[in-house]
Formats: structure tokens, C-alpha cells, sequence
């Protein structure tokens, strides 16, 4: 188990380049399997998660090249279905949460797909009824095995039949793997109350340039006709939105200047009008982000009414989940008070008591909701010693460890580096004072 020591206090300065997106890879790397011919992608992350996916496929017989930093290509021509079947697949196939969605392309092209219960988070109950409703309406027989918590589907012999389906909720992954299975299938498949997150659209576009024919991408009524079979393809990866974020926050709380760079401003929805709320300064200049230094602190709005700020997760074009834990950080040294609501998951707020170990004031009123009340920079967090829940979570102690005064020290740091590439010598390079130690 690895561990960041940080000596915090020091103002940051300089410019990032954001990573690609984790949540857009894992999608996109599941995607190689739909076809036999060649598919490159660029601008792939060099994070945990990512790394364990191109093992998983590797192991399942997809020939993998490295071509350059973040550029591999896939060849699916010749796969062992039979490592779906064997001790690997289950260490392989639990050991990250983006691994469902290799389900969907393996029953489309093979007629069977198979999946362990996958890991990923442990933020909430993370079920997976949505991804198995929707195979189960192209025509697939499910089954699933509680004593080893292992996911089967099969396609019935002549194939899988396109149809209407509302999903009951807008599941990303499940999204995902639905589209994936309707592609190759015979007719055509209406998925309604779909998500549509950037990530969504950039698979849907992929799948088209592949030979899909796939309608409504980026609403959540997507059509998908299916085709006799995909082309191979090359795709590149966008800037991931929640590093994007999470860079924001950190600037902020350190009272920082910084530049985030080609961030793809017209694919971050509301995500920098919701760190506004926060009083926090995001300007836009050409496609960077720039941060000027908050000396003065940041104040939180309120609404037209008075109230006190809300803020919360929803699909997409909704406040990314992803990002909440980092709003509330912030929020512990901003002028005023916010309720932070975290309606998708009932697990990912705990990581407050951290945080109020360090002295900041929260007041977690029930699992999903928080009430921050900011210091102001009038006083700022305590150093300590603390533990990675999650990977959110994880990069929030990180902001505050830097943000805090003294020495501070965060085991389990494979949950952050589970999707932050190179975090600490990104840091060092803008002046944060952050060792890896053993
Ligand atoms: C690998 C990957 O891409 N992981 C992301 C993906 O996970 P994942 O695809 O697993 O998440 P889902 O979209 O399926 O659902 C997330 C949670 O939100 C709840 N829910 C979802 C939709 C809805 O309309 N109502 C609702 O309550 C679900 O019950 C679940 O608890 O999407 C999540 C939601 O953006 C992100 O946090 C994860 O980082
Ligand atoms: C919850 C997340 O990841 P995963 O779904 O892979 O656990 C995340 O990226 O914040």
C-alpha cells in the first residue's frame, strides 16, 4: 500500500495539461473488441484502472502495440473466449469497474458474454440491473451465479433482435454496453432515457466511424440499426472533465494561478458554472482554463430567493457525481455555507470525518448530504494522517492535504492513482512539495 506525504501551505503555480478522460477510455477500450480489424487510440491515460482493462483484453487474446505515449493499437482477430472461463478472468474482471462493459461487445459479436462481479469504487450499493435489462430486450438469456457473483449472457441462435427500451435509470456503463450489444444486432433498438454524457457521445461517434449507424447522440434518445459487421477505426480520447475539476478545486483551495490547458470547454456542461457558485473565478481563455490566485478568498452565491446554496449530482447534463467530493473540499475555505447533495451514491460522503479531523466545519446530516460552512482562510486545515477511501475522496484529502498547514500523510494511494496520471510529479512540476514514499 503506497502513501503521499505532502508538506502543505505552498502556493502552486504554472500550467497543467489534463489527461484523458478515464470514464471515455474504458468505454472506448471495450469497444475494440466489436471488430476484427485494426483500431487505434490516442490520448489514452496512463492510470491503474486503464492499465488493468489493456491486461484484461491482452489476456484475452486482443493483440495490444504501445505506438507512443498514450497511442496503442488493438487487433481483435483472434480472441480466446476460453480465458472467460478461467481463475485470470475472475481476478482480471473484478479488479476495476469500467470491465462490465466488455460484456455487451462479446455477446454482440461471439453470442456470449460473461463478467465477475466488477470492483471500482465502493461508494454505494452499484448494481447492474439496467446493463442485463437491456441485453435481456435484444434477446439474450441471462444467468447469474450468487455463490461466485458471476454475470452470464447468451445470445439466442440467430442473433440478437434490435427493440424499444426505456431504461429505468440513465445508467452510464449500462448505456454503454447496451449500444455496444444493438450495434451488431438484427433491426433496429430505440434506447430511451439513455445517458449521454460526453463520453457517451464520443463512443457513439467511434461506433459510427466504425460502420454503426447509430441516431440522437448526445440526447437521450439514441436509434441504433444495426450493421452486418464494424471496420477497424483510429479515435482519440477527450480531456477528462473530472481531472479538469479536480484541478480547479486544487488552485482554488491553495489559492493558487493556474492555467489548465485545451480543456475542450464545449464539452464541460455545467461543470465551471457550479465551481462559480462557489465564488471560485474560471476564466476561459481560447480553450485553457485560467485560475488566477484567490487572495482575497472565494464567496459562495446564493439563490435568486436568498436561500442557502445546494449543490448536486444528476445525469448528464446534470453535475457530474464524480466531482461532488471535490466541491465540498473547496467548499471547507469559502466565504459562507453550502449544502452539498450527493443523490447518486450513499457511501461517498463519508470521507468527511477526514476533513473535520483536519478542523474543518461539516456537518454530515444523513449520508447523502453535507452542510459546509467555510472558514474563509481564516483558519486553515490541520496536517494529518489519513487513509484513501475512494478514488474522489482520494484526490480531495490530496487538495486538502495541500491546502493544510504541516506535514500531512495519505495511505492507500492506489485509489488515487487509479484514475490521476503521474499525480505527484504533476504536482511537484507547479511547486506542491508531494513524495511518494513506500
Ligand atoms: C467507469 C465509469 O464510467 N464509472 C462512472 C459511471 O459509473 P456507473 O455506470 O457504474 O454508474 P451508473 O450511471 O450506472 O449509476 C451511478 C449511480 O447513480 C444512480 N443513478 C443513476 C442514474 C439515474 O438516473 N439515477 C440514479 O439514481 C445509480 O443507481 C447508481 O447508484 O457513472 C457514474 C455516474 O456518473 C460515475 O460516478 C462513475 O465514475
Ligand atoms: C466512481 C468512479 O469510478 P469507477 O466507476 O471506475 O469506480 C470515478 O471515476 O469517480
Amino acid at each position: 500500500m503506497g502513501s503521499f506525504q505532502i508538506e502543505g501551505g505552498h502556493r502552486l503555480s504554472g500550467s497543467i495539461q489534463p489527461q484523458g478522460a478515464k470514464n471515455e477510455a474504458l468505454q472506448i477500450l471495450c469497444a475494440v473488441l466489436l471488430t476484427s480489424e485494426k483500431i487505434t487510440i490516442n490520448n489514452i491515460p496512463d492510470i491503474l484502472d486503464v492499465n488493468k482493462l489493456i491486461r484484461l483484453l491482452t489476456n484475452l487474446g486482443v493483440k495490444v502495440e504501445k505506438t507512443g505515449k498514450g497511442s496503442y493499437t488493438f487487433k481483435s482477430d483472434d480472441l480466446d473466449l476460453d480465458y472467460l472461463h478461467s481463475e485470470q478472468f475472475k481476478i482480471d474482471g473484478s479488479g476495476l469497474r469500467g470491465s462490465i462493459m466488455i460484456v455487451g461487445p462479446l455477446l454482440a459479436r461471439f453470442g456470449k458474454g460473461y463478467i465477475p462481479r466488477p470492483g471500482g469504487d465502493k461508494i454505494g450499493r452499484r448494481r447492474l440491473d439496467t446493463h442485463f435489462e437491456g441485453f435481456i430486450k435484444l434477446g439474450a438469456k441471462f444467468r447469474y451465479n450468487k455463490e461466485d457473483r458471476f454475470y452470464g449472457v447468451e445470445a439466442p441462435k440467430d442473433g440478437l433482435k434490435g427493440s424499444y427500451m426505456l431504461l429505468e435509470e440513465a445508467s452510464v456503463t449500462g448505456t454503454a454496453n447496451i449500444i455496444m450489444a444493438a450495434v451488431l444486432a438484427k433491426g433496429t433498438t430505440t434506447i430511451y432515457n439513455a445517458a449521454c454524457e460526453p463520453y457517451l457521445q464520443q463512443l457513439c461517434q467511434m461506433l459510427n466511424s466504425m460502420g454503426a449507424k447509430i441516431g440522437g447522440v448526445g440526447s437521450n434518445l439514441l436509434t441504433i440499426e444495426g450493421v452486418e459487421e464494424l471496420k477497424g477505426c483510429e479515435h482519440r480520447i477527450l480531456p477528462d472533465m473530472v481531472e479538469i475539476g479536480s484541478w480547479i478545486g486544487l488552485a482554488a483551495m491553495t489559492r493558487s494561478e493556474v492555467t489548465i490547458k485545451n480543456v475542450n470547454w464545449n464539452m464541460l456542461g455545467v461543470i465551471p458554472n457550479t465551481f462559480r457558485k462557489l465564488g471560485i473565478t474560471i476564466e476561459q481563455q481560447g480553450d485553457d482554463i485560467h485560475i488566477p490566485a484567490h487572495t482575497n478568498g472565494y464567496e459562495v452565491q446564493s439563490f435568486i430567493d436568498g436561500s442557502i446554496m445546494n449543490i448536486s449530482d444528476a445525469p448528464w447534463p446534470g453535475f457530474t457525481p464524480d466531482l461532488l467530493s471535490i466541491m465540498l473540499v473547496v467548499a471547507t475555505q469559502a466565504r459562507g455555507s453550502v449544502l452539498i447533495h450527493q443523490k447518486m451514491f450513499e457511501s461517498r460522503l463519508f470521507f468527511v470525518d477526514k476533513l473535520i479531523d483536519m478542523g474543518a466545519k461539516i456537518i454530515l446530516c444523513d449520508p447523502h448530504r453535507a452542510t459546509v460552512i467555510g472558514h474563509d482562510f481564516k483558519s486553515t486545515l490541520k496536517a494529518t494522517t489519513m487513509s484513501s477511501p475512494d478514488i474522489r475522496a482520494g484526490i480531495s484529502l490530496l487538495i486538502a492535504a495541500l491546502s493544510a498547514k504541516g506535514t500531512s500523510v495519505i495511505h492507500n494511494i492506489e485509489q488515487i492513482d487509479r484514475g490521476y496520471e503521474n499525480i505527484d510529479e504533476r504536482l511537484k512540476a507547479i511547486g506542491a512539495k508531494i513524495e511518494r514514499i513506500a
